[in-house]
């Protein structure tokens, strides 16, 4: 029988409910590897619960309440009474970062806070052990998932600005009042974090530089579309001239940024250093679930060592045989019926053609080229060896797999 770890949880809402369904779900197989079944043993709201109760009765404080206080009292209290504490809340962290860490210092316990930046992407851990040893000289990205979700929706047209925030409120991506959402506030406290990570300086949310997208117009937009430009909010934190500069501001960015193809809710961090050249994570970045499941993460390092080997905690079946889509080119005769041939093989084989160019080539043959909707691997190639043993095909039939399928239009 597994020895429990006990979790007091502050705050129920979008983050703290997904994390309490996220921990029951995982808790059978995180005692299977750990030896050690998290639960939560209570639960603080504005109308349940008592915190003292709950610190008394818990080994490990996730607090997911927001805002200054009360989540900065209750983070002092829980360190100070030697409990380790996982928070997702930017905007204390980057208000009151160095009075928190300095308690957790002197009480010993951890202060884990993986899901404050970026939702589920890991830039916490990276920049905190990964690139412990880089001597980073820029920080970038994409760190607030609402404005990004709604610049995203604007861009793609027919969608207002209230609209798309509205929509990123339902969705549980924007803060409890949105306002630090769109007036970049939220992206600037996580700009802030990562710059205290980054250059190992004290740098709180008063010091950073920001302007949010309450004033892009659709105008702007549109403009954006005009020149194949992408409008997206960009913090950055850097290096210069022997201090440091933090900001967030919207910005275009040419179609070939690694940034401008970032949509949605999902967020992206470039790290450059000299020596690393540079390292971009990006993923989801926002959202219940997303959060949780960073937030659980951080518990479960708080509560064991890092395995040294990685356990199994099931043996299941290695698949072989899987879906892909996939590009053909053939050589064939240039004949009447040879298109509705190989569309008659392909089809009794279960494969669709998305869609085929057929282009002339010398000696009557013609180089025929097409896109193949996804179907088994095994399906498509019994296709291809019966394509290559016809009369008209010339020369081996040429396959290769087609990722993102809707990419190929
Ligand atoms: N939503 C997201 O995508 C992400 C959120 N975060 C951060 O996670 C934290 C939680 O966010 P989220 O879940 O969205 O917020 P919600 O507003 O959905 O939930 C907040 C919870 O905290 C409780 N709460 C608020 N004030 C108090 C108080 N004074 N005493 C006790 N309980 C209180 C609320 O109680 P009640 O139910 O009674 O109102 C509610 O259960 C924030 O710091 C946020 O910045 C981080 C990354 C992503
Ligand atoms: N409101 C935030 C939530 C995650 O930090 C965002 O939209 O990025």
């Amino acid at each position: 029988m597994a020895e429990t770890y006990r979790v007091g949880l502050l705050g129920h809402g979008t983050v703290g409910a997904a994390f309490e369904q996220l921990l029951s779900e995982r808790a059978e197989q995180i005692a299977h590897v750990t030896g050690v079944r998290p639960e939560v043993s209570g639960v603080l709201t504005r109308s349940r619960g008592d915190f003292d109760a709950i610190l008394a009765d818990s080994d490990l404080i996730v607090e997911l309440i927001g805002g200054i206080e009360p989540a900065r009292d209750y983070v002092l209290r829980a360190m100070r009474a030697g409990k380790h504490v996982v928070s997702a809340n930017k905007l204390l962290l980057a208000s009151h970062g160095e009075e928190l860490w300095s308690t957790a210092r002197e009480h010993n316990v951890q202060l884990r806070f993986e899901g404050a930046v970026a939702g589920v992407v890991p830039v916490i851990r990276v920049l905190q052990e990964s690139l412990a040893a880089a001597h980073v000289d820029r920080i970038h990205g994409i760190v607030n998932g609402t404005t990004n979700f709604i610049l995203t929706e604007m861009a793609r047209g027919g969608t207002s600005y209230e609209a798309a925030l509205a929509r990123a409120q339902e969705l549980g991506y924007a803060e409890a009042d949105p306002a630090g959402d769109v007036s970049g506030e939220d992206a600037a406290a996580k700009m802030a974090i990562l710059a205290r990570l980054a250059f190992s300086t004290p740098v709180t949310l008063d010091q950073v530089i920001y302007e949010g997208i309450e004033h892009i117009t659709g105008e702007d937009m549109a403009y954006a579309r005009d020149f194949g430009l992408a409008l997206k909010l960009i913090g950055t934190a850097e290096r210069v001239n022997g201090g440091i500069s933090v900001r967030v501001h919207p910005a275009f960015l040419y179609p070939g940024h690694p940034l401008a193809s970032v949509n949605g809710s999902f967020n992206a961090v470039t790290v450059e250093s000299d020596a690393i050249t540079e390292i971009t994570l990006s993923g989801p970045g926002a959202g219940g679930p997303q959060t949780a499941s960073a937030v659980l993460g951080d518990v479960i390092s708080a509560m064991i060592p890092p395995a040294s080997t990685p356990e199994t905690t099931q043996s299941l079946p290695v698949v072989a045989d899987v879906k892909s889509a996939f590009y053909l080119a053939m050589e064939v005769d240039d004949e009447p019926g040879v298109l509705a041939q190989v569309a008659e093989i392909l089809g009794m084989q279960g494969a669709s053609i998305k869609s085929v160019v057929q282009r002339g080539i010398p000696a009557g043959r013609a180089r025929l080229v097409m896109v193949i909707h996804p179907l088994l691997e095994s399906r498509f190639y019994g296709a291809v060896q019966l394509l290559a043993r016809m009369p008209f095909v010339h020369a081996e039939p040429r396959a290769i797999r087609v990722l993102d399928e809707e990419f190929t239009d």
